[in-house]
């Protein structure tokens, strides 16, 4: 007689999708000819603007101000070599001593493009005494600069560190007098207490400041006009983008056949316009936004679905990276499996032609040593084993998908992966340990309650409360420190990589920012928010009226 054992799965409550089929067939590019050819002409003119400011030194200022508005309005890609040429210029005639107005913004646009600036010109803001001066708090908009230019600290910059004390502290209680209620200047404070500049998804920070800039007086027609036609030139291309994963995942039938699985292939397509929304990188930002799917499906399988027997078997199927091992395989996983590597195989021949096949092979690397780091989360689950934040940390930064996902970004981008940018990333940098170890605790904060009322690898707060016996509140509050000490890594290092072209180098700080966008409050990709959905919308959907 023979009995069939039951198999015991962990049981989850997961949320379908939010958007079924709307994004399935889009993929009719509109004929925008008309649109591009006026946009073509006031291009043209924002060029000579530039080149005029940055021949005539008395405009300097206004020179960086215009990049700041040209960035802010989300169309700096149309002008990338003007505005490093003439940041170039200014760091060349200036240096560490800037002696035009608006400090701020000149650090930060300087930080922002990877020119080490010096933090100490902000020593001219403190009376003798060493405080910051009171006459500051009379100019809102200087402190509100000074706040945004301090998010570009590094490690030891205290000057930086006394600066946002003070200027968080004033610009809260402006933004709270009932005198500035609900005027746009108090909305724009407070949002930028909310998530500083820096922190901003680009594409985000577009939408909500064509709509901040329309309602200054002294904007400028010409750039207003093109943030919006250039918004809905990207956004139709976003769409048949979209359109197209859509349809890879929808062929996937993931609903019937792997029915434990987010569905987040919008979610993930965002997070691939968050990291590059320019035209040239479509093909990045479709893989990566397969990838970031695929990922996910990896995830569900170790922590919502498979038994340790099975993930054993995964894992080593993964290993051997081969069709062959699929009959090894439970018939759900074969799916699974097979998923990830046509993802890849796909790629492939795409990559050789790119030149770029260590790059590619490396990604793929970095993928086995993630799904081996799940198996070991799996083994420790299954041990109950709490780690401490060392061990934690040691896995955090495998299974914290610094590695894969960052390697994944760069797949597809081009030219610009030049062979001295694949020497860097192979190595695994400090700016992907960065994105690992960031993405780990934004993920443990926001998720920490909810995975603790299933099985579930322990997060960190639930490692200190454990090691420091100390309580919750003590425990996140640790975390946020920590969260805020790699935003200055992840400064510091951008400024240190010479070598690897600017842009790389904004993928992960874009990446890193739409991973705070998700995570800051709640965990936002498993469980989208209202406001999630308006933005994905705006983003998608809705064209800007003209
Ligand atoms: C590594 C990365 C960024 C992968 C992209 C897919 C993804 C959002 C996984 C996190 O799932 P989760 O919220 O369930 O996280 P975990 O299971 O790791 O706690």
């Amino acid at each position: 007689m023979s009995f069939k054992q039951e198999v015991i799965r962990p049981v989850r409550n997961l949320l379908p999708s939010v958007w079924g089929d709307l994004f399935l067939n889009n993929d009719k590019k509109a004929d925008l000819g008309e649109i591009e050819q006026i946009a073509e002409d006031l291009k043209e003119q924002v060029r000579k603007d530039i080149i005029v400011a940055l021949g005539n030194q008395k405009e300097h200022t206004n020179l960086l101000k215009l990049i700041d508005t040209i960035q802010r309005l989300g169309i700096s890609y149309y002008f990338e070599e003007e505005i490093a040429n003439a940041l170039q210029r200014v760091y060349e005639a200036y240096g560490d001593d800037w002696n035009g107005d608006n400090i701020s913004i000149w650090f930060r646009l300087l930080r922002q493009h990877g020119f080490h600036v010096s933090c100490d010109i902000f020593n001219k803001y403190k009376d003798k005494h060493g405080a910051f001066k009171e006459s500051l708090t009379n100019d809102v908009e200087e402190m509100l600069e000074l706040y945004e230019a301090t998010s570009l600290r590094i490690q030891g910059e205290v000057v930086l560190d006394e600066a946002l004390d003070f200027t968080r502290t004033h610009l809260n209680d402006i933004a709270k007098d009932p005198l500035h209620n609900n005027s746009i200047m108090s909305t724009h404070i407070q949002e930028a207490l909310e998530t500083p500049l820096h922190k901003r998804i680009p594409r985000l920070e577009a939408l909500s400041y064509i709509r901040f800039y329309e309602k200054q007086a002294s904007h400028d027609e010409t750039l207003l006009k093109l943030a919006k036609l250039g918004f809905n030139l990207l956004q139709s291309i976003h769409k048949s983008e979209l359109s197209q994963v859509s349809k890879w995942w929808k062929d996937i039938d993931a609903p019937k056949n792997l029915p434990y699985v987010r569905d987040r292939i919008v979610e993930s397509y965002f997070w691939a316009c968050g990291v590059y929304s320019e035209p040239k990188y479509s093909l990045a930002r479709v893989f990566f936004a397969k990838v970031t799917q695929t990922t996910t499906l990896i995830d569900d399988t170790y922590d919502a679905y498979g038994t340790y027997e099975e993930l054993e078997l995964f894992t080593e199927a993964v290993e051997r990276w081969s069709l062959t091992c699929l009959d090894m395989l439970p018939e759900y996983m074969k799916l699974v499996y097979k998923t990830l590597l046509d993802l890849y195989q796909e790629m492939e021949p795409i990559m050789e032609k790119e030149e770029i096949t260590p790059l590619f092979n490396r990604s793929k690397e970095f993928m086995i040593e993630f799904i081996k780091g799940y198996m070991i989360e799996a083994k420790w689950v299954k041990e109950g084993h709490i780690p401490t934040t060392d061990e934690h940390a040691s896995i955090a930064f495998v299974t914290g998908g610094g590695g894969v996902m960052i390697s994944s970004c760069y797949l597809g981008m081009g030219e610009i992966i030049t062979n001295e940018a694949i020497k860097w990333a192979v190595t695994e940098p400090p700016l992907f340990k960065a994105c690992s170890a960031i993405g780990r605790l934004l993920n443990d904060i926001a998720s920490y309650k909810k995975e603790r009322e299933r099985e579930h690898f322990p997060s960190i707060v639930e490692c200190y409360k454990k090691q420091y016996d100390v309580t919750e509140e003590y425990a996140i509050d640790m975390v946020h420190k920590q969260i805020e000490d790699v935003w200055k890594d992840i400064n510091r290092e951008s400024l240190i990589c010479k070598e690897v072209p600017r842009r790389l180098i904004t993928v992960v700080i874009n990446y890193v920012r739409t991973l705070y966008y998700l995570y800051k409050y709640n965990d936002n990709f498993s469980e989208v928010g209202e406001d999630m959905k308006d933005h994905i919308k705006a983003l998608f959907v809705h064209a800007m009226s003209v």
